[in-house]
C-alpha cells in the first residue's frame, strides 16, 4: 500500500502529461472528473465501515474476555450448575459479534461493488476519451494506418492513467481496515495518555523499582525506618464518591505493625490501594518512604497471584532471576521456606523446583495452599514491610499463628487487614474503620483509645 501511494504521484503526473499530449485537454479533464466522482462515492461507502470495524474489534475483545472468564472459573461455574446460563451468555456475545460481522460484510459488499464498478466504467471511459476526437473529425485527414497507430498510442496512455487512479481506488478496502484498527488503537492510546497525565499529586513513592540498597539522605526529616507517612488523608470510592476515610494521619514505622479492621466495605482494601499508589486519595498526602521490593515494602493482595512457570518462578516472583545468586544455596532457601509455609509436599508434586509444569497453578492448589505459597514467596523475598490483605483467610488459626510468627522472626513489620481477634497479638496498633469516614486508632497491648485526630 505504501509503495503504491509513494509511486502514484509520479506516474500520475507523467501519464497526465502524456494523455494531454495525445488527446488534448478532454482526456485528462474527463479522467480527473471521473476520479473525483469515484472518490466521493468511495468516501460515502467507506465511512460506515470504519465505525463498524471499531465495533467489531470491541465485541471480539468482549467475546474473548468471556471465553477466558469461563476457562478460569470453570470449576465454580460447574458447582453452580451454571453451564446453561453461561452458554446462553456466551452465545449472546457471540451472536452480537456475528451480527456486527454480518453488517460489516454487508457494508463492505457495497464498497467492493463501488470499486469494481469504478474499474469497469474506467475501461469504458478510456475508449470514450479516444473515440470523441476521432468521431468529431479531429483526425479526419489521417490514413487508416496512421489512425490505428494513433488510437493504439492514445489507448495505452489513457488506459494507463485510468489504471493509476483505479489502483488508488482499489486501496479503499485496505484503507478502511487500517483506519478501523488505527481508530481503536488511538482510543487505547488516548485513554493511557489521559491516565498518565492524571498524575497522582497526593502520592509520592521512594525510588521506583527494586532498589536493594535504598537509603535516604541525612537531611531527610523523616526517619529511615518509616515505610508510610499519611497526613490528613481523605479517601473516597473513585466511581461513586462514597466517603470511606476522613482525615487519617498515620506513620507506619519499623517495628510498629498495624492491623486494619472494620466491617465489610468500610475501605480496608481501599486504604491498601492508596498506600500502594493504585488509587488516589481525595485529600491529604501519602508518602511511601521505603522502596518497593525485597528489603523494602511488599504487598500480598487478597487474591493470590501466580504466574505461569516452574515452582521456583512462583516463589521468587516477581523477581525475574534468582536472587542473590543461583545455585544450591538459593535452592536450600526456597525448600526451607516452602517447608516453613507447610508446602513440603509441593516440591514432589511439581517434580522439582525447575520442572516446567503444564498445569495452571490456580487449578491444582487449594485456596489455603495458594495462601501458603504466597507466604513462601514472602519469606523468600523478606521485605522489611509486608502489607497483607486477608492473607490467611483460608487457613486455620494455628497455621495463621505459625506464618505470622515466621514473618516477625524474619524481621518484617506488618500492615495487615484481617478479621480474627487472634491476629491482634502480632500488631502494635489497630486501626478500626467504621465507614462514612470515621476511624479510630488503638494501641494494641493496652487497647488505649486515641482520638481520631492524633497520629500513630
Ligand atoms: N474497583 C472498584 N471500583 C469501584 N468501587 C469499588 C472497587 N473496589 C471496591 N469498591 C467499593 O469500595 C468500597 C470499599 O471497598 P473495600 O474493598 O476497600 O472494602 P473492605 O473494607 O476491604 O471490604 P472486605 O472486608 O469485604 O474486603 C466498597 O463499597 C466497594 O464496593
Amino acid at each position: 500500500m505504501a509503495s503504491k501511494l509513494v509511486i502514484s504521484p509520479f506516474t500520475l503526473a507523467y501519464y497526465t502529461y502524456q494523455c494531454f499530449h495525445s488527446t488534448g485537454w478532454l482526456g485528462p479533464v474527463s479522467i480527473f472528473g471521473y476520479f473525483v466522482i469515484g472518490t466521493i462515492v468511495n468516501k460515502v461507502l467507506m465511512s460506515p465501515i470504519v465505525s463498524k470495524l471499531v465495533q467489531q474489534e470491541k465485541l471480539e475483545g468482549d467475546f474473548r474476555f468471556k471465553h477466558m472468564q469461563i476457562r478460569v472459573n470453570a470449576e465454580p461455574a460447574a458447582f453452580y450448575r451454571a453451564g446453561r446460563v453461561e452458554h446462553m451468555r456466551t452465545n449472546r456475545r457471540l451472536q452480537s459479534l456475528l451480527q456486527t460481522q454480518r453488517e460489516l460484510i454487508g457494508k463492505e459488499l457495497w464498497l467492493y461493488i463501488g470499486i469494481n464498478t469504478f474499474d469497469y466504467l474506467g475501461s469504458i471511459l478510456s475508449y470514450v476519451v479516444i473515440a470523441i476526437p476521432i468521431f468529431s473529425g479531429v483526425y479526419g485527414d489521417l490514413s487508416p494506418t496512421e489512425l490505428s497507430a494513433l488510437v493504439s498510442k492514445n489507448a495505452f496512455v489513457s488506459i494507463y492513467l485510468i489504471s493509476c487512479f483505479s489502483q488508488l481506488i482499489d486501496l479503499s478496502s485496505t484503507v478502511t481496515d487500517v483506519a478501523g484498527y488505527t481508530h481503536r488503537i488511538g482510543e487505547l492510546q488516548e485513554t493511557l495518555l489521559s491516565l498518565g497525565r492524571r498524575k497522582n499529586e497526593n502520592y509520592s513513592e521512594a525510588k521506583a523499582g527494586w532498589d536493594l540498597d535504598s537509603s535516604f539522605s541525612e537531611e531527610d526529616a523523616v526517619p529511615k525506618d518509616t515505610a508510610f507517612l499519611l497526613e490528613r488523608v481523605t479517601l473516597s470510592v473513585p466511581s461513586s464518591g462514597k466517603l470511606l476515610i476522613k482525615d487519617l494521619s498515620l506513620r507506619i514505622s519499623q517495628g510498629d505493625s498495624v492491623m486494619i479492621v472494620g466491617n465489610t466495605g468500610t475501605g480496608k482494601t481501599s486504604l491498601l490501594r492508596v498506600l500502594g499508589g493504585l488509587w488516589e486519595s481525595t485529600r491529604g498526602s501519602i508518602q511511601m518512604l521505603t522502596c518497593f521490593g525485597p528489603h523494602g515494602v511488599l504487598f500480598l493482595p487478597q487474591r493470590p497471584f501466580f504466574t505461569d512457570g516452574s515452582l521456583r518462578e512462583q516463589v521468587i516472583y516477581p523477581l525475574k532471576e534468582i536472587y542473590p545468586v543461583s545455585g544450591p544455596a538459593d535452592d536450600e532457601r526456597i525448600v526451607r521456606f516452602l517447608e516453613l509455609a507447610g508446602l513440603a509436599d509441593l516440591l514432589a508434586r511439581a517434580g522439582g523446583l525447575d520442572e516446567q509444569v503444564d498445569w495452571n497453578w490456580y487449578d491444582i492448589l487449594s485456596p489455603g495452599e495458594m495462601q501458603r505459597l504466597s507466604f513462601a514467596r514472602l519469606f523468600y523475598l523478606q521485605p522489611r514491610y509486608a502489607v497483607l490483605d486477608e492473607a490467611t483467610s483460608a487457613l486455620t488459626e494455628e497455621v495463621e499463628h505459625e506464618l505470622y510468627r515466621v514473618c516477625l522472626q524474619l524481621g518484617m513489620t506488618l500492615v495487615s487487614v484481617g478479621h480474627r481477634p487472634s491476629l491482634e497479638k502480632f500488631h502494635s496498633w489497630i486501626l478500626k474503620l467504621h465507614g462514612e469516614g470515621r476511624w479510630e486508632l488503638m494501641r494494641c497491648e493496652r487497647m488505649k483509645r486515641l482520638p481520631s485526630e492524633e497520629g500513630c
